[in-house]
Formats: C-alpha cells, sequence, structure tokens
C-alpha cells in the first residue's frame, strides 16, 4: 500500500492562539502551566485533524512554542553561557534566546535569527562556541511529544534537523572562530542517545531534515554526511528506521552525498520544485529504500492537480513498487495557513482553487489511495479535474489592458535621468541633510489601539471618515513624537497598513485577500499574504494621502514609503500559471506610478523597501540565479526610475548577506540604503569599500526584534565599529528595521539614544573637519 506523510503542520491554531498565549504569557497575563497547557492542546488538535484525514505518518516534534531550531539548540544544550547563567526556568531561557530578556535584573539580547531558505519564515541560528559541547537535554522534547501524542492514541513519527543541517545552519558566537561542522563528531553521539529514547519510547521511524542538500556545500559540510549516519546506521535497530528529507530544491549535484545514507529507510525530495529530479533520484535509492514524494506544495495554496500528481506517483510506483513510496507534502505545511474552511469572503468561483493545511493533509490522503485503487476515491478525483479546469478557464486570470503595457516597457524605463553624483548634488541642496542623518524604517508601534479600530472600520462600525481622522491622528504622534526626538528624515509611521504587503494587495487589482489565512513569520509574529490570482494594475493612488498629509504637518523631509516588487511578489501567495517575472514587472508598473504620483504631491524623499530580495535569490549559484537577479533588479529599477534627481530614493533590507550578490544591490541604483546590521559582524560591511559603492548607506544600528532598550555607549561602538568600513560622508544612522512590533516607550529609549549618539559623531566630524 501506497503510504500518506504530513512532513510538518503549522503550529498557530485556527486563530492564531499560540501566538495570543506567547503573547499573553511574556506580558505575565497567564502562567507558564496555562501556555504549556495551550500548547499541548494544539498538538493534540493537529494530530487529530491529520488522523481524521486519512494521513498514515503524522509528525511529532514539528510544533514548536518559538522555532524548532531554537528547540534543538535547547535539546542538544548548545545554549550560550550567557542565557543559562541567568538561571532562568528552561521555558523562559528557551525565549530569552529566541527574542532577548530583560527583566528582574537579567539583561541579554536575543540570539540572531535568519530566513529559512528561501521563506518567509525566521529560524534562530545555533551559535557555537570555540569549546562547545553537547549533551542531551533531560526529559527531551521530541521524545515528551512522542509519548504525549502516543498516550492520546496517535501513532507518530518525530520530525528532527539532521545534525549536518543543524550544524551547517549555525556560526561561530562572537568572540568564537570555530566552523560548527568541525564539532560533528561532539553531536553525532548526542543523536544516537536521542534517537535510542525514541525507539524506546516506541517510534518506528523519524524524520530527519536535511535540508542543506539542496545547497551547493562546502566539502566539509559534505563529509560530514557519512560519519553521521553511518553512526546512527551503526546503532542498527536500538534506533528507529531514518526518512532523510530534503525540500525546498533538488539534490541531484549532491548525489554523491547519497552513499552516506545507505543505511537510512528512505529519502524525501521535494517533487513540487523540482519534479525533474525524480527519474534521477529513483535510480539511486538502494534496493529496500523509500521514496518520499513531496507532491503536495507546502509553499503555497493552489489546489493540487491531482491528475499532475499522479502521473509523478505512478512514474515512482512503477519503479519501486507501491510497499516503497510515500505520498507526502513538499515540505513542511508551517509556510501554510490553517484551514480554508475559515474565509467566508471569498470569491466563491475562487475558492475552489485554494488549499490551506488542513485541506493539503486530505489531498496527500487522497492521492495515497488514488495512485492504487482510483475507484475508491473517483469522486474527489473528479472534483479536483472540475476545480482545476474551472481555474485554467476563467477570466480573471487575463488582463489585456496590463499585458499590453508591458509589451511597451522600453529600457530607458529603468533609468534615472542622472548618475548618482549629479543626484545627490540635487537632493543635497533640495533636502539640507546634516552628516549623520538619522531616519528610521518606516513603520512606527501598531498598537492594539490601532489593530481595534482597523478592526472596527472593517467590520464596519465606524465609517471611513471616522477611521481617517484617527489615522490622521497618529501620523500627528508620529510627527511629534519625531520632533521630539529630534530625527533628520520623518516618516508617517505606517499606521494605516495592516501589513506591508497586504495593505498593497488589498488596492490593486490582480489580487484576492484572505480573513484568516495566517502564516507564522518568527515566533508569534504571523502575516497574512495576499494572493495573486490575476494580471496586477493599480486602479488608484494607494498611498498618497496619508504622506501628503504627513508631509503637510512635518517640518523635515517626509519619506514617502512603499513595498518593491519583489517583495511584494515574494510575500504573496504568487501565481502558479505566470512566471513570476511577468507578475513582478507588473507590480513594478503599478508602483512606477504610485512613486511618480508620491513626487507630484511633494514626496521628495521615497523608500521602495525590498527586504524579500535576497530571500527570492536561487538557493544555487549559477545561471538560475543570475536570470532572477536581472528581472528582480529590472523591477525595481522599473518602480523607482520615473523620478526626478533632486527626489532621493532609499531601500530597505533588512539582512546584511550580500556579499554573494553585491552587484546586484549596487545595480538598483538607490541613493540610499538601509540594510540589517546590528547583529552581524560590522566586517561584513568590507564589501562597500572593496567594491568603491559610491552611494549612501545607513546598516541597521540596534536590532528591532528584540523589545531590549540598547544603551547610548552600545549605540556609539557600533556607530565607530561602522566607521571603520565606510566614509563618514556615506553613512546614514537608522534601526535594522521598521518599528511597528515594538512598545512607544522602547521606540522613544532605544531612538533617543540613538539619535544622541549620531549627534555625538556629527560634532566629532564637524571639528575633524
Ligand atoms: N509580510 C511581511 N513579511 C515580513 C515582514 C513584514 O512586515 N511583512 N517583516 C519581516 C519580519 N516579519 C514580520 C511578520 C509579521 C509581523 C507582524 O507584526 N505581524 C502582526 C500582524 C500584522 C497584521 O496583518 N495585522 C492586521 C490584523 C491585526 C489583528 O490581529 N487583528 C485582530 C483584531 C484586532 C484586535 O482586536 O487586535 C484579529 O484579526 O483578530 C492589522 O493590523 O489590521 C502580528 O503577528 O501580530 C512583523 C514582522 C519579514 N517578513
Ligand atoms: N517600511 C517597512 C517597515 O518599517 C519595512 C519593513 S521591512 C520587513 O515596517
Ligand atoms: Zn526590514
Amino acid at each position: 500500500m501506497v503510504q500518506s506523510s504530513v512532513l510538518g503542520f503549522p503550529r498557530m491554531g485556527v486563530l492564531r492562539d499560540l501566538k495570543k498565549a506567547n503573547e499573553a504569557y511574556w506580558a505575565d497575563k497567564i502562567s507558564q502551566e496555562a501556555l504549556l497547557a495551550e500548547g499541548k492542546r494544539l498538538r493534540l488538535a493537529h494530530w487529530k485533524i491529520q488522523k481524521d484525514a486519512g494521513v498514515d505518518i503524522i509528525p511529532s516534534n514539528d510544533f514548536a512554542h518559538y522555532d524548532h531550531v531554537l528547540d534543538h539548540i535547547q535539546l542538544f544544550n548548545a545554549v550560550p553561557e550567557r542565557y543559562t547563567s541567568q538561571k532562568l526556568s528552561p521555558l523562559d531561557e528557551y525565549f530569552a534566546m529566541g527574542r532577548g530578556h530583560q527583566k528582574g535584573g537579567v539583561d541579554v539580547p536575543a540570539l540572531e535569527m535568519v530566513k529559512w531558505f528561501d521563506s518567509n519564515y525566521h529560524y534562530v541560528k545555533p551559535t557555537l562556541q570555540d569549546n562547545q559541547t553537547f549533551s542531551l537535554a533531560k526529559d527531551p522534547k521530541p521524545v515528551r511529544e512522542f509519548l504525549e501524542a502516543k498516550e492520546a492514541g496517535f501513532q507518530t513519527r518525530p520530525v528532527l534537523v539532521g545534525p549536518v543541517s543543524f550544524l551547517a545552519l549555525g556560526k561561530a558566537d562572537r568572540g568564537s572562530s570555530v566552523d560548527p561542522i568541525t564539532l560533528l563528531d561532539k553531536l553525532v553521539p548526542v543523536y544516537v542517545e536521542l534517537l535510542k529514547q525514541l525507539k524506546a519510547a516506541g517510534a518506528e521511524s523519524v524524520q530527519i531534515d536535511e535540508p542543506v542538500l539542496v545547497f551547493d556545500l562546502r566539502p566539509e559540510v559534505k563529509a560530514a554526511f557519512k560519519p553521521a549516519y553511518e553512526a546512527i546506521a551503526a546503532a542498527g535497530d536500538a534506533v528507529p528506521k531514518v526518512i532523510v528529507a530534503t525540500y525546498f530544491g533538488d539534490i541531484v549535484h549532491n548525489f554523491d552525498v547519497l552513499p552516506a545514507f545507505s543505511g537510512a529507510a528512505g529519502l524525501h525530495v521535494d517533487l513540487v520544485r523540482n519534479p525533474e529530479q525524480l527519474e534521477p533520484v529513483l535510480k539511486q535509492l538502494g534496493p529496500n529504500q523509500i521514496l518520499s514524494a513531496g507532491v503536495v506544495d507546502g509553499r503555497n495554496i493552489w489546489k493540487n492537480d491531482f491528475a499532475k500528481s499522479l502521473e509523478i506517483l505512478q512514474t515512482a510506483v512503477k519503479a519501486l513498487g507501491p510497499e516503497r513510496v510515500i505520498v507526502a507534502t513538499s515540505s513542511s505545511l508551517i509556510h501554510t495557513p490553517h484551514t480554508l474552511a475559515s474565509e467566508k469572503k471569498l470569491p466563491s468561483d475562487v475558492y475552489e482553487w485554494f488549499s490551506f493545511a488542513v485541506e493539503k493533509v486530505k489531498e496527500v490522503a487522497t492521492l495515497a489511495k488514488a495512485v492504487t485503487e482510483p475507484d475508491a476515491v473517483k469522486a474527489e478525483l473528479e472534483a479536483n479535474a472540475a476545480a482545476i479546469k474551472a481555474r485554467t478557464d476563467s477570466k480573471r486570470t487575463n488582463d489585456p489592458a496590463v499585458k499590453e503595457r508591458q509589451a511597451q516597457v522600453t529600457p530607458e524605463q529603468h533609468n534615472r535621468k542622472a548618475p548618482f553624483n549629479t543626484r545627490y548634488a540635487e537632493q543635497k541642496k533640495h533636502l539640507s541633510l546634516p552628516l549623520f542623518p538619522t531616519t528610521t524604517i518606516g513603520s512606527f508601534p501598531q498598537t492594539s489601539e490601532i489593530r481595534v479600530q482597523r478592526n472596527k472600520f472593517t467590520k464596519g462600525e465606524i465609517s471611513a471618515e471616522e477611521y481617517e481622522r484617527f489615522i490622521e491622528k497618529e501620523i500627528e504622534l508620529a510627527v511629534k513624537i519625531q520632533d521630539e526626538l529630534d530625527l533628520d528624515v520623518y516618516v508617517h509611521g505606517e499606521p494605516e497598513r495592516n501589513d506591508m504587503v497586504q495593505y498593497f494587495g488589498e488596492r490593486l487589482n490582480g489580487y484576492v485577500f484572505t480573513t484568516h489565512a495566517w502564516v507564522q513569520s518568527y515566533g508569534s509574529r504571523c502575516v497574512r499574504p495576499p494572493i495573486i490570482v490575476g494580471d496586477i494594475s493599480r486602479p488608484a493612488p494607494m498611498t498618497v494621502k496619508e504622506s501628503k498629509y504627513a508631509a503637510s504637518i512635518s517640518k523635515k523631509p517626509m519619506k514617502g514609503m512603499l513595498t518593491g516588487p519583489v517583495t511584494c511578489l515574494r510575500w504573496s501567495f504568487p501565481r502558479v500559471d505566470v512566471h513570476q517575472s511577468v507578475q513582478c514587472q507588473q507590480l513594478a508598473l503599478a508602483l512606477r506610478d504610485e512613486v511618480v504620483d508620491l513626487e507630484k504631491n511633494g514626496i521628495y524623499v521615497i523608500q521602495v523597501d525590498e527586504p524579500a530580495l535576497r530571500e527570492g535569490l536561487p538557493l544555487r549559484k549559477g545561471q538560475e540565479r543570475e536570470a532572477y537577479l536581472k528581472w528582480a533588479v529590472d523591477s525595481f529599477k522599473l518602480a523607482t526610475a520615473g523620478v526626478e534627481n533632486s527626489t532621493q530614493i532609499h531601500s530597505h533590507f533588512c539582512y546584511s548577506e550580500f556579499q554573494d550578490f553585491f552587484h546586484a544591490i549596487a545595480a538598483l541604483d538607490a541613493d540610499v540604503l538601509s540594510i540589517e546590521n546590528s547583529k552581524s559582524d560590522a566586517k561584513l560591511l568590507k564589501v562597500f569599500i572593496d567594491e568603491e559603492y559610491p552611494r549612501h548607506i545607513g546598516p541597521g544600528v540596534y536590532d528591532i526584534h528584540s523589545p531590549r532598550v540598547p544603551t547610548l555607549e552600545e549605540f556609539k561602538q557600533r556607530i565607530e565599529e561602522m566607521l571603520a568600513y565606510l566614509k563618514p560622508e556615506q553613512l546614514w544612522i537608522n534601526p535594522d528595521c521598521g518599528l511597528k512590533t515594538r512598545k512607544w516607550d522602547e521606540v522613544k529609549g532605544a531612538l533617543s539614544h540613538m539619535v544622541e549618539a549620531a549627534k555625538y559623531f556629527r560634532e566629532k566630524y564637524a571639528n575633524k573637519a
């Protein structure tokens, strides 16, 4: 029999229950016991959904209160001493690593958090020491949760982050220089011990995720698989059967690693992203090994095309026989929303096009049956074929006017009128900015009051005028606070925006949006990606009213704030029937009109955020990457190049690793870039000198993900470090990212130190000059 399996289920619950519980705990509103009980309730509910759907292999240990990689940091006792020395409870220590801790005399910043492959999910980086040791935590979480499931009547397959991926995704702590992969020998015995405990608890098989196999790997990392998996295989029947899981790419270029898994029961591959790897993978499997075929997309919300999936599955079954094929989700479903059933406002035709996690779980089970007994699921197969056909035939997808405009795009439209030096001279006159200008990245705290008012407006409980007036008041407050802080370039604070992508999706043709389709981004933070279903165009200005009002009450330059085309695309659920470059250009044209409209309305500094530019970068170097960068950069340029020389274009990215695609960042030709830098080494800025980058840069001087307020000294020290790599006249002073997740007192505290530090250097360098 062909079995069905799910690689991981969303953690948040139907109504973001986990978010609410975590945040209530952090605010001291519920006890630790209450929080843990809520976690248990969610796990049980999610196992039940999968069991009821008929899934054969249900995951456990896919749940995490904050992040599953962070779970493993604690599981292997790889917690840096600055946390263990605080003697917090395990749960508080865990949250301290995730989000920092500043309470009861304890003051520790969070560990670094970065993007999980090319997704909008963030993981906490294992942060390792020169003398790092590992040991198994007491009452290990995977065992505990396996037993919890078992007791409730669910036989599960625990999910673990593999030893090689755990290390390869980590880094040396500040002040250490260890190459994490060299720690493998120390980690593997702990792993084997964990697997033995799982077996003793009754686990028949485990899913060990080694997603780094989709990357180009350093030889040291490649070589690590063999000793790791041989040690596991050597434990024989004392450990569960192992399925090694990869996702988000193909592994064909790493086939030389596969012999390392000869002791494993099987291999999972992503056949949504790379269906063409099926044939070569089939040839690589050992005579008894299982193929877990990832055919149900864990990264998007489109209904599975059963006919297409069945073709793939039949090829696999033909080669291996039904006993050696598992039908699976392509990756964990944490990247999809919980259930389509919550969506009451989608147009009814469109509703039929989608599947969220609950529906995907059913798809996996149906497909597994359909491979060998199509008659048993005849009705499901017919309904699926009809839905796929209805979408293909729909008129919603096609707008001739958009296509016409795209056909007329010229190369000149991508370039500013003059090179940077000329532009900068005009901007300097126009904007009269000091040395080390201070600014923020756009958003100010999204207070619960803002959300409540927006919710009332959405529900029709207050009128559009009342809501507008409320937003104006918020903008007034933001301007007043920036006056008090004495910042140099202001923002309006984005109070009118639910989210930087969703907000634009809601104002563009070609999109539909949801009411409950939340996806975890990091910790308790979720996003509700809008869905691109057709050709995109802008029916009316989207941000002009708020920016214009803000500028009218401000005595300093007001920065207009837009989300760039690449980010709008990446943080939406994109279409799969049209190439992403086409969707991106449509977004670029819509934004180009917005940029020009802002300028016409007196906004002369315009920031076009592209934080998702890097995550969209194909995971492997080579042709595919170059092709992506070409259309991504072109889209940004098309969106921004319509303005006069005297208008200053900013862009923002909240990451600092662009060493490997620096030429693309430079090619954007933005006048000012703000980037994340507070938690990475200032050395990363060296690339700007090496490449003789001529334009202006604001490397973030503090981490906005944490509620912690840095001291004045920390700001000065950080700026000093940056000045080792950047020219003073190039340097802007700003936070890492927007401040929407912070509270006002945290923002005021941090920004007042930031401005004071900028003034200190302004004075210091004025004296020098
Ligand atoms: N799309 C996206 N991706 C991103 C980022 C981003 O800003 N956007 N930033 C980076 C980090 N990721 C982040 C992701 C989310 C949030 C965030 O703050 N999310 C908010 C939700 C934002 C939102 O859409 N809010 C809506 C809905 C708010 C809400 O919960 N409303 C209540 C009702 C109102 C109430 O009574 O509170 C409800 O629906 O139940 C609004 O403001 O209108 C959250 O989790 O709390 C921050 C950073 C990378 N990726
Ligand atoms: N302008 C946006 C903000 O400040 C940029 C955020 S990047 C994730 O919220
Ligand atoms: Zn950002």
